[in-house]
């Protein structure tokens, strides 16, 4: 009995002591049935704020939040509480201040020796710490997983055995599969069945090995429809590094990979200059291989509308053949249409759609019954090509947004290429022919000319060469403008190309200066061919509301004898162009022996007359001019002379139309006027008196506008007066059309110089133009005078002439006077001045003196 009471002493003492650590360790308290604390220890107390004194009488619901209070689950607890059940759980209590807690809890009913249930006695662990803790780990996830699910990478977390166990949202997009459908199968039988199973043991084995797995593949989704997708799994190892979960991420690449694998081979290849076929093929065949199920095929739409086959490598190149040529329109097949509306079309059943009824008979034997074609569009949005698919089997809308990214990709780069090729073609227009003409320009030309002539060496054959120049364009040009020019030189190009046969080479150097190059022909053929030419030119053509017959002038070379090479021949026959408008204009001239000679002999006389003008080697010789009347000195006519060292002396007549095709007429001009105004100082301050002199100046010396101001500083510097020079013009400037001519011409006139109409009677004499013309003289030419003693015409038109000065008040002067009689004769007419070998030779200034000093002598 004594040990029992001992034992129960011990055991008393136990409770005690384990009361005590729980009291330390735990917050405890007491409530009566009816829910009035009782009793609570210092830790329950802290962990609700409050005080001894506050906590006395407190009831229980006085804790809880309004929301448990409300409903009907409290009553429930603390009536089981109270018939004697515990009740565990995670509470949510509120503190004296306001703020909550949460508490794990336990709450124990206490019953009497007779089991009536006294007290109920809750003991907490204050967990409110950990419990936010938690809720913020919550919301951290779910926002993880929202993102997760929003985004359009497909997330799939399969297990160790390759089990789906997670989709996210952006699986279910990508591939229509529903989390429940998905779950328990395995990713790669699911998206990749096409994959071999080589490829499941090799991507399994490195995840098992923890490496990420890096790769794009074509997947297919729950409708059969297909993604290029970059697919990176990794894997999730636990603690003891086994391998448990794998998440993987697909990231739809279709675009891209599309982009990437057509454009990547097709720039190359046009970066390498492949020809437009064989790129175009090259779409095709790729667009096959990714897309086994269709046929491509690449159309060109020219710009009359017509379509023409580029590539369709898998199409029967007789089908393609039958598509040549067809134009587009409202229903002309998918393509024909596409390109008519520069719109998609879209047939899925080509036996019974009316856009195919003209040309289903076509494709229908093929095992065709879809097609699908998009217009290739140029950057101005203009259809320039046609994209096609044709099908086999119906198309299935799955495939088609795949097929839609497939078009985007090949229609940009078919744009891309058939752009480039235009630009190209257009480049090579612009180098290689004649922007005005469309002919062959210089280059071209000579490239051609190279082949045919090696051709003609090659067959021993003879080849001509053709220059052909225009007779006065510069006038068409002046006169009726540039555009009637232009429009005059398209014309001659076309009569050109119409005379010649398909393998003759015609092409448009510069200006009004055409070539042909005519192989395998004769000098009878050539004669042939210019005077066929010739006759199509003297065809009347309307230009600027003006009827106009065109001449030319050609000069021809034949290889082998006139040359072997086209510098040669062409430099040639330029020459013998020159002999042939030397000749008159309208006609042709071969190239000979003679011509090169005396070409050569004129370029070393331009050379040196180049220098003798610089070198001040020029003189100027004087031919007095006499008033019939009195016998007096009338005045002089200044004439160039040159003595060449080498050459000796070289008469005017070859030198002037020298200096004038090599534009050093105006300088000789410049040199004759400054030179004749200072010796006519120069004999006045000798005392001799010289009326005036007379300068002859050319007409190109009047393009320049500066020419009056330019006279009247060398009259002033030589202190000499308007009236003392007289200008000598040819009746050529009546042709000139220059717009400056006419200005200069006028301002000359109004500074008081007097102007004289040379060789008056041979040329283009126009009463008109010489009315218009402010000209003081006409000098008679000498023909008249020189056939004046036997010929009566001759002297009937002297007279007319004096008549027409006299009516105009033109002072009239007879040129060439050689004989006594032709004085008499010139004298009787009325003539008031004359100029000839009778009274003088044109002479040095001082052997002009010493004339001047004998007549006055003899006066
Ligand atoms: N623009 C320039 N033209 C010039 C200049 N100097 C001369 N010329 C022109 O060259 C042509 C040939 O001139 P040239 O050999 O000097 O002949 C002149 C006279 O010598 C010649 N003449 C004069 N009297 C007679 C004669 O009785 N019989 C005969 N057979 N010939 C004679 O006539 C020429 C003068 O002619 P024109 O000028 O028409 O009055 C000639 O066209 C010159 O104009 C120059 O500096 N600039």
């Amino acid at each position: 009995m004594q040990e029992g009471a001992a034992h129960s002493a011990l055991s008393e003492s136990l409770r005690l002591a384990q009361f005590q650590a729980l009291d330390r360790a735990m917050a405890m308290a007491a409530f009566a049935v009816d829910g009035t604390l009782c009793h609570a220890n210092t830790n329950y107390l802290q962990l609700l704020g409050l005080t001894q004194e506050q906590a006395q009488g407190r009831s229980h619901r006085s804790f809880c939040t309004p929301a448990l209070l409300d409903s009907n689950r409290y009553e429930a607890i603390w009536s089981r509480l109270c018939a004697g059940h515990a009740y565990s759980d995670v509470v949510e209590r509120l503190r004296s201040d306001g703020s909550s807690c949460w508490l794990d809890t336990t709450y124990s009913p206490v019953l009497d020796a007779q089991g009536q249930v006294i007290q109920i006695l809750k003991v907490a662990t204050d967990i409110t710490e950990r419990r936010a803790r938690e809720q913020a780990q919550q919301e951290h996830l779910r926002r993880l997983s929202l993102v997760a699910n929003a985004s359009d990478t497909a997330v799939i977390i399969s297990d160790s055995a390759s089990r789906i166990v997670h989709v996210n949202g952006g699986f279910i997009r990508m591939f229509g599969w529903q989390p429940e459908e998905a779950t328990g199968r395995a990713p790669i039988d699911l998206l990749a069945p096409h994959l071999p199973q080589e490829f499941s043991d090799l991507y399994h084995a490195e995840l098992r090995a923890g490496r990420p797995v890096e790769r794009e593949e074509i997947v297919v989704g729950k409708n059969g429809q297909r993604y290029w997708a970059k697919v990176i799994s990794n894997s999730i190892l636990d603690t003891d590094g086994q391998w448990r979960y794998t998440v993987s991420m697909l990231t739809d690449i279709t675009r891209s990979k599309m982009h990437e694998a057509l454009q990547h081979r097709v720039l190359e290849a046009m970066a390498r200059e492949r020809p437009l076929t064989e790129v175009l093929e090259m779409v095709c065949r790729e667009v096959e291989r990714i897309a086994p199920e269709v046929t491509a095929s690449i159309l060109e739409v020219d710009d009359q509308g017509l379509l023409h086959p580029l590539a369709s490598p898998s199409l029967p190149q007789t089908y393609s053949a039958l598509l040549d040529g067809l134009a587009m329109g409202p229903s002309a097949g998918s393509c024909g249409t596409a390109a008519w509306r520069n719109a998609p079309v879209l047939v899925d059943d080509i036996a019974q759609d009316p856009l195919w009824q003209d040309y289903k008979h076509l494709v229908l034997p093929l095992g065709y019954h879809a097609c699908w074609s998009t217009p290739i569009r140029n950057s101005q949005g203009k259809p320039i090509g046609t994209f096609a698919f044709y099908y086999r089997e119906p198309r299935t809308s799955a495939s088609s947004e795949f097929h839609q990214q497939l078009v985007n990709a090949c229609t940009h780069l078919c744009a891309l290429a058939l752009e480039r090729e235009h630009d190209r073609a257009r480049i090579r227009q612009l180098a290689f022919y004649d922007g005005l003409t469309g002919m062959p320009n210089r280059s071209l030309l000579q490239a051609k000319a190279d082949l045919a002539i090696n051709l003609a060496a090659r067959n021993d054959e003879q080849l001509a060469v053709l220059f052909i120049d225009l007779d006065r364009f510069k006038q068409v040009n002046d006169s009726l403008g540039h555009q009637a020019g232009d429009e005059l030189l398209r014309n001659v190009a076309t009569r050109l190309q119409q005379t010649l046969r398909a393998s003759d080479i015609a092409g448009r150097l510069s200006g009004d200066e055409f070539v042909a190059v005519l192989p395998r022909c004769d000098a009878e053929h050539v004669t042939n061919t210019i005077e066929r030419f010739q006759e199509q030119l003297a065809m009347p053509m309307l230009i600027a509301d003006t009827s106009l017959t065109i001449s030319t002038s050609i000069g021809i070379a034949m290889f082998p004898v006139d040359g072997r090479d086209m510098d040669t021949l062409l430099h040639r026959a330029d020459m013998a162009m020159y002999q042939a408008k030397s000749k008159g204009r309208s006609g042709f001239s071969f190239f000979s022996s003679e011509m090169n000679r005396l070409a050569q002999e004129r370029l070393a006389l331009e050379n040196a007359l180049r220098k003798a003008l610089q070198a001040q080697e020029l003189h100027l010789h004087y031919q007095p001019q006499i008033d019939l009347a009195t016998g007096r000195l009338y005045g002089v006519e200044a004439l160039a002379r040159w003595t060449h060292a080498e050459f000796g002396d070289i008469s005017p007549a070859r030198f002037i139309p020298l200096a004038e095709e090599c534009g050093l007429i105006a300088d000789l001009g410049r040199w004759a006027l400054n030179q004749a105004c200072q010796q006519l100082a120069q004999w006045r301050a000798q005392g001799l008196e010289v009326p005036a002199v007379s300068v002859n100046l050319s007409p190109t010396s009047f393009h320049n506008l500066d020419l009056p101001r330019m006279i009247v500083d060398t009259l002033d510097r030589n202190a000499l007066v308007p009236q003392d020079l007289t200008l000598e013009l040819t009746e050529s400037i009546l042709l000139d059309t220059n717009p400056c001519t006419m200005q200069t011409i006028e301002e000359v006139h109004a500074r008081g110089v007097r102007l004289s109409m040379d060789d008056f009677g041979t040329g283009y004499s126009s009463l008109s133009y010489l009315r218009r013309l402010p000209v003081s003289e006409l000098k008679l030419d000498r023909s008249f005078v020189a056939d004046l003693e036997y010929d009566e015409a001759a002297r009937a038109l002297s007279s007319a002439i004096l008549g027409i000065g006299k009516s105009l008040y033109l002072t009239v002067v007879a040129e060439g006077v050689e004989t006594p009689t032709q004085n008499q004769m010139l004298r009787e007419q009325g003539y008031p001045v004359a100029q000839g070998y009778l009274f003088s030779r044109p002479l040095p200034p001082e052997e002009l003196e010493r004339w001047l000093a004998e007549r006055q002598v003899s006066a």
